[in-house]
């Protein structure tokens, strides 16, 4: 699968552990940054991610800060993104099952980096379900509906 990964300072060291696991698995993974763990801005660098993923180059993503909730909310500015915010297991499954989400966001300040890889091993392993939920993910991005 080819996956792109980014974030900010607070999720600098997690992005780079799950990014070495994620390239062990076999998968093609592009690392948007940050470089350092230097205070940054999550936005520059979760544009250039969302924007690559919106273009067709990525077929999932991972972005990772303190809280999981500035760079999901920049990602979901783009209309191809369904980027979900998850904290447990339970949310990464269902994320993926319901809401055919494209991008998980993790809260690195609030979890363990093992749960971290647990989350995203789960997100890219569980399929939409579709049926009743292809309905209401296609509504997602009318706002006629
Ligand atoms: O944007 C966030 C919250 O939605 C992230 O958690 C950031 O990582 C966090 O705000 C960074 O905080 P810091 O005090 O500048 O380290």
């Amino acid at each position: 699968m080819k996956i792109a990964i980014g974030g900010d300072h607070a999720g600098f060291e997690y992005k780079n552990v799950i990014l070495d696991y994620l390239k062990e698995k076999g998968h093609e993974v592009k690392d948007f940054g940050p470089e350092t763990d230097e205070s940054c801005d999550y936005p520059d660098y979760i544009h250039p991610l969302a924007q690559a993923i919106e273009k067709g180059e990525f077929d999932k993503g991972v972005i990772i800060c303190g809280s999981g909730v500035g760079v999901m909310l920049v990602a979901n500015k783009y209309q191809s993104i369904r980027a979900a915010l998850c904290w447990r297991k339970e949310i990464a499954e269902l994320s993926r099952q319901h809401n055919n989400a494209n991008v998980i966001a993790l809260p690195a300040r609030f979890i363990s980096v093992e749960d971290a890889i647990s989350f995203v091993d789960t997100f890219l392993n569980t399929e939409f379900e579709g049926g009743r939920h292809e309905r209401r993910v296609e509504k997602i991005s009318r706002k006629d509906a």
